[in-house]
């Protein structure tokens, strides 16, 4: 039996100017997985992952969410997914459950509801107090975090999260980490990228290589790690630094 991938990218292109930041990508996101997107930086993450999510046009190449094609079809994908974009840019002279509660009515939750979920995530992550300040007065955690509150408001089927543990304590780590294991343990499917490789090993089933905007390996965990760890295998397909330069003028003795 095949079943439908939560996402699937077709020759996924985008060029800024003279960089092609990515590059021709074809990957399938299985419904239920949780799945780790790593790669060096300007690899081309962000801008795959926001073509997957709608909020950049690709040059070429579709996308499907759950079968629904993204680009045809906005308004009956994008109900599916929950997103946390890189640098959330958000109304930040609302308080952090001012915010939750606008994204959760944006899609068209009853107030009953949007009042119930919001009062949950800002308790599950650890934001209760945090509730009522404006968002521009919040550390870059508080503000991942009240971006993921956002992104978890209407039930998604599938979270497309962009380094969604940057900046985040311990303590609030593990409250995300244990939210997004339930999630995908219910059948829900989470994309995520993060540099941070034994957080990918201990999270995600799947994993998928990226460098200069192409997919240099993809799948299961343990296939793509083949003998060794994920971060091993990461070097070895992406290269180690070419100029390992020795700052001489940098020593103190
Ligand atoms: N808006 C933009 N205008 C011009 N170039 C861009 C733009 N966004 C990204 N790029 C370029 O596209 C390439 C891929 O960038 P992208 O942000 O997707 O990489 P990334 O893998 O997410 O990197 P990082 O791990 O550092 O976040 C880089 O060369 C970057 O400089």
């Amino acid at each position: 039996m095949t079943t439908v991938p939560a996402l699937a990218l077709r020759g996924l292109t985008k060029r800024f100017g003279s960089t092609l930041a990515v590059d021709r990508v074809d990957l399938d996101i299985p419904a239920g997985s949780f799945y780790g997107v790593v790669g060096p930086n300007g690899a081309g993450k962000t801008t795959t992952l926001s073509m997957a999510t709608g909020l950049l046009e690709p040059d070429a190449g579709s996308v499907a969410v759950l079968g629904v094609d993204l680009w045809a079809a906005p308004e009956a994908a994008k109900p599916l997914l929950g997103v946390l974009p890189d640098g959330l840019h958000t109304f930040d002279r609302l308080t952090g459950a001012e915010l939750i509660s606008y994204a959760g009515r944006l899609r068209g939750l009853d107030r009953d509801t949007v009042r119930a979920r919001r009062d949950d995530l800002l308790a599950a992550l650890d934001l209760e107090d945090a509730g009522s300040v404006l968002v521009m007065d919040y550390s870059a955690g508080m503000t991942k975090k009240v971006g993921l509150a956002c992104a978890l408001v209407h039930a998604p089927r599938v979270l497309v999260l962009d380094e969604p543990f940057e900046a985040v304590d311990p303590v609030s780590a593990g409250a995300i980490r244990r939210i997004l294991s339930a999630f995908v343990e219910t059948g829900g499917t989470v994309v995520m990228s993060s540099h941070v490789m034994a957080l990918v090993e201990r999270l995600c089933d799947h994993v998928a290589v990226v460098g200069s905007g192409r997919v240099l390996d993809a799948g299961p965990l343990g296939d793509v790690r083949g003998g060794g760890d994920l971060e091993e295998r990461f070097v070895a397909l992406v290269g180690d630094v070419r100029d390992q330069r020795d700052l001489t003028w940098l020593r103190q003795s």
